[in-house]
């Protein structure tokens, strides 16, 4: 059955930082363009592959890769909060299957998403409750980092599954591109930073709100030049596009953690999503890339990319 594939960006700052309008069009544009794609398409099952920023995964079990079978939002950064569409039934299966072919998937009957799996929800669908959803979340924030390639064959064993389906599926990649927003490390964490990145404590509203403000703080100085945190890397992130748009997922393989992080930031490993979801649309055979956007957007601290694809020669569009 068809598939198509949506990979974007994600910012915690998409509501709180104002670009130069020329930018601001251009992702509004963009977002207008990816939704058209979806719309056409129509899917009836979206499998979403999106990191956490320690608000559902934390340092006391941190798994490499998720399948949620049930999952919530926590609604931070004004997204959504809401219990989400899980196909439960799917999720389990899908579990299943990439079990069986040697992937050892963790899995989570209570899964909690932040703005990492929401917001694309929300700029394709409007909300997070509109379709069925397999959420899958991939480590992209929190060391260690099991490897590129390890992500590639989890993505490619998700798009077996998907492709035996009698449904219409998106597969959602959330994150990257460069970008090195401040995620606290476990090296350099403070006591009380260290506490959040270990386990689950449910932050007041207050403290949420001081969380996120640090954050939106940050982006000011960074877009004022200010801030210290690494610059946004355009030609590692084009680089990146050009290798999923020309089909040699497996030339992404031989990328190491420490090197992204050095070359494109310690948010940059969110790339995983896009791989694992590349390499999903990959195993239902070649693909084509529809739409191609990116711009450097220092007032989101993130290379900020779209791109849609679909498998190729097949017809994907209803109309
Ligand atoms: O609250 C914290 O300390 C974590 C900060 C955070 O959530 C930052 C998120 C950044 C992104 O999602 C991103 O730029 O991809
Ligand atoms: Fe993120």
């Amino acid at each position: 059955m068809p598939v198509a594939l949506v990979c974007m960006s994600h910012s915690p700052l998409l509501r709180f930082a104002e670009p130069p309008a020329e930018v601001r069009a251009a992702v509004d544009d963009a977002f207008g363009r990816v939704r058209e794609f979806v719309a056409d398409y129509d899917p009836t099952l979206v499998v979403s592959f999106a990191p956490d920023h320690y608000n559902g995964f934390f340092y006391e079990l941190m798994p490499p890769f998720c399948v949620g079978y049930e999952a919530e939002s926590v609604g931070d950064y004004g997204t959504q909060l809401a219990t989400l569409d899980v196909a439960t039934d799917v999720a389990e299966r899908l579990a299943a299957h990439v079990m069986g072919h040697d992937i050892d998937m963790a899995i989570s009957r209570r899964m909690r998403v932040d703005h990492g799996a929401v917001q694309p929800l929300e700029v394709l669908f409007g909300g997070i409750t509109a379709k069925r959803v397999v959420p899958v979340f991939v480590n992209g924030v929190a060391r260690p980092f099991t490897s590129m390639r390890r992500i590639g064959q989890m993505g490619a064993a998700v798009g077996d599954f998907v492709r035996g389906l009698d449904e219409r599926v998106l597969v959602i990649g959330s994150g990257g591109l460069s970008h090195d927003p401040p995620v606290p490390q476990w090296a350099t964490a403070n006591p009380a930073q260290r506490e959040m990145l270990l386990s689950l404590t449910e932050p007041t509203n207050e403290a949420r709100r001081a969380r996120e403000q640090r954050v939106i703080d940050a982006a000011k100085r960074f877009a004022a030049g200010e801030a210290d945190i690494m610059d946004l890397n355009p030609s590692w992130d084009e680089a990146f596009m050009d290798l999923l748009a020309s089909g040699q997922l497996e030339k992404i393989d031989g990328y190491q953690p420490a090197e992204m992080a050095a070359e494109a930031g310690n948010s940059a490993h969110e790339v995983r999503t896009w791989v694992a979801a590349f390499n999903a649309l990959a195993a239902s055979g070649p693909y084509e890339v529809i739409d191609r956007f990116y711009r450097p957007i220092p007032e989101f601290i993130a290379g900020f990319g779209v791109m849609t694809a679909r498998v190729a020669g097949v017809e994907t569009c209803p109309r």
